[in-house]
């Protein structure tokens, strides 16, 4: 009889890119992937923060603005390695319904959550294949997987993020590159209800609706548990979310 495949994967001798470092959910994820003993790679737009959160880790950090094809591309000049990259920048930018759109705030959301995906993704997809065992994953969202009134914009890309991951794994089937696609509910980061609402107050009191929101560190103990999966288990789609939240939904749906 053949020995059992091993539990886990280990980081060690892997290199991981984490786009979106500077803050929330990429900072705790590279955090975590780098405890897991991965190469951290550190991308984002605010390079004082990076700098100093990468210096903490031993790992390495660089610029990179996803929606920027000049920045996409020396980001990639210099990691001539990769094994798995986190697609994690992204963000909502209004919660405005369709009649009030700001088509500005709809094409903001769609560059960075959906096309700055994509132009990493493809630009990396060469050394990610020539790994032997590479990554993709995809930090959606639950709102890409079902509707929510308000903030139409941020629904429909993650929707995207969420077909984009599921067209990728049937495309690289017969390359050694798993798909992963991770859709948190409500997590409780400084910046991201800020930046969809505009105002401090309005931000809090999105999550007090939710007895316990996740926090960063929840969602990136789900990233790495992924990737530390032997690579013949594909972990295609983990959603997370607080259980109160998930106790909620069960309400509206039966009530
Ligand atoms: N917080 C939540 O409730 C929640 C829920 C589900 C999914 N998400 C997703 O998780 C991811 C991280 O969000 P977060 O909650 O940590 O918020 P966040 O605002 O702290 O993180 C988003 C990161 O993306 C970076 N970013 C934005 N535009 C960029 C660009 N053009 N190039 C490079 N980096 C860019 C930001 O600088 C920031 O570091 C996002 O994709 C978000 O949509 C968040």
């Amino acid at each position: 009889m053949s020995a059992p495949p091993s539990r886990s994967l280990p980081g060690t001798g892997r290199t991981a890119v984490v786009t979106g470092a500077s803050s929330g959910i990429g900072a705790a994820t590279a955090a975590r992937l780098a405890a897991e003993g991965f190469d951290v790679v550190l991308g984002a737009r605010r390079m004082d923060r990076l700098t100093e959160l990468a210096a903490a880790l031993g790992a390495r950090a660089l610029p990179l603005d996803v929606t920027d094809a000049a920045s996409v591309d020396a980001f990639v000049a210099q990691v001539p390695r990769v094994d798995v990259l986190v697609n994690n920048a992204g963000g909502a930018f209004d919660a405005k319904p369709v009649a009030e759109a700001d088509l500005d705030s709809w094409a903001r959301t769609f560059e960075v959550n959906v096309l700055g995906t994509v132009r990493l993704t493809k630009a990396l997809l060469p050394a990610l294949i020539a790994s032997g065992a590479g990554d993709v994953l995809f930090v959606g969202s639950t709102a890409g997987l079902v509707s929510y009134e308000g903030g139409a914009s941020y629904t429909a890309a993650k929707h995207g993020v969420h077909t984009l991951a599921e067209t990728m794994r049937l495309e690289l089937f017969d390359q050694p590159v798993r798909v992963i696609e991770i859709a948190p509910g409500m997590v409780r980061t400084d910046e991201f209800a800020l930046n969809r609402t505009g105002d401090r107050e309005k931000a809090d009191a999105v999550y007090r609706g939710v007895r316990a929101p996740l926090v960063a560190e929840d969602v990136a103990d789900c990233i790495a548990w992924a990737l530390t999966r032997p690579h013949h288990v594909n972990v295609d789609l983990l959603v997370v979310r607080p259980r109160a939240q998930a106790a909620q939904h069960k309400v509206h749906r039966e009530g």
